[in-house]
């Protein structure tokens, strides 16, 4: 058994001391070993213990200590862009909606502001386009030839209150439509009532109807009472093989916050160090300031390293994140801001 100092400050942490543009990391290259489900291990789970006030105090000085410089904020900021999940979940979605959101997916910034912070040759575009499973079949029609990923929501998203039979079904059937990522929904309870077995199991067949798609277990955070259940639920997401962790539905009343990521990504390093497989992270629901996504990409890179700031290991699901990144991207080349309205995807 191992009794785990999980959330416990270590002294000064280095702040971001290199500027962060959107080329890949020469140490990444993109290709990381899947995460491989291991055996259940409930000495691992009862050994976890967090330090609540640790983990607030840590997260407390983040902005004072992020020292992401204005010229490098840009670089900053194409890089996030590339790691959003561009989403679109909600009951009056049309496919004309989810075509226009996959154009936008596929050019997310001005050509003319691309051009002046000199990316011009190098288009960028989002993480991954994230649909119900509705919209699977046009979001991939619609990027066809982009290399743009298709998530679908599954698992009776958001609350996750079907059988779980129809779960797996309905993850196989967006697979068949195309989607290579799946975002999951984890049965609430059985984190609640310390069911991790359970848990374990449930997750063990999502990863197995997903096939070759990529696994996203939302955890929805804001529901599991404790920083000690979101602790033990993302470390058994992670054994029993999902690909990502990630905070929420964006319908929970509380959603992605620092604290909660602090939490997951000490568990998706103690998860590294006792397994070697690198599991993503994705924060997700209220998302949506330039700001903040700078506040996950210091976490990410102080916590994890430079390697999670690529899409292969971190997204940011998020429906309006977009907006204010392009608004922030062409405040520095113009000196303006423009208003909301003129953004009025993504
Ligand atoms: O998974 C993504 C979330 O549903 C998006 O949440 P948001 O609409 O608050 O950005």
């Amino acid at each position: 058994m191992t009794s785990t100092a999980l959330v416990r400050t270590r002294g000064a942490v280095r702040p971001p001391s290199e500027s962060v543009t959107a080329a890949p990391a020469a140490d990444n290259p993109g290709a990381i070993a899947r995460n491989v489900a291991q055996p259940f291990d409930a000495g691992w789970i009862d050994g976890i213990r967090i330090n609540p006030s640790a983990a607030e105090r840590r997260v407390a000085t983040l902005r004072g200590r992020r020292s992401v410089k204005q010229d490098a904020q840009a670089g900053w900021l194409l890089k996030a862009l590339t790691c959003i999940d561009l989403t679109t979940l909600n009951g009056d979605d049309t496919a004309e909606r989810v075509r226009r959101l996959c154009a936008k997916a596929v050019m997310p910034v001005r050509p003319d502001v691309l051009a002046a912070l000199g990316f011009a040759d190098r288009p960028l575009h989002t993480g991954a386009v994230c649909v119900y499973h509705r919209f699977v079949a046009t979001a991939v029609d619609a990027l066809a030839g982009t290399g743009i990923p298709v998530a679908a929501v599954s698992t009776g998203f958001p609350a996750g209150m079907v059988p779980h039979g129809l779960k797996l079904k309905e993850i196989e059937a967006s697979v068949r439509n195309g989607a290579s990522e799946i975002d999951v929904v984890i049965t609430r309870e059985h984190a609640l009532g310390g069911h991790w077995q359970r848990l374990y199991d449930e997750m063990l067949d999502f990863r197995r109807a997903a096939g070759a798609a990529h696994v996203k277990a939302i955890l929805a955070t804001g529901e599991l009472k404790t920083l000690r259940n979101v602790a033990k639920a993302s470390l058994v997401c992670m054994m029993a093989g999902a690909d990502f962790i990630k905070t929420s539905t964006g319908k929970e009343g509380v959603n992605a916050t620092p604290l909660v990521t602090l939490v997951m990504l000490r568990m998706i390093r103690q998860y590294e160090a006792r397994t070697g497989f690198r599991v993503g992270y994705k924060p997700a629901g209220g998302v949506s300031t330039a700001r903040l996504a700078l506040d996950y990409q210091t976490l990410m890179k102080e916590e994890l390293g430079r390697a999670w700031l690529e899409p292969n290991l971190f997204r940011i699901g998020a429906s309006s994140l977009l907006a204010d990144i392009e608004r922030q991207l062409e405040h520095h080349v113009t000196g303006r801001y423009s208003a909301f309205n003129r953004h009025p995807i993504g």
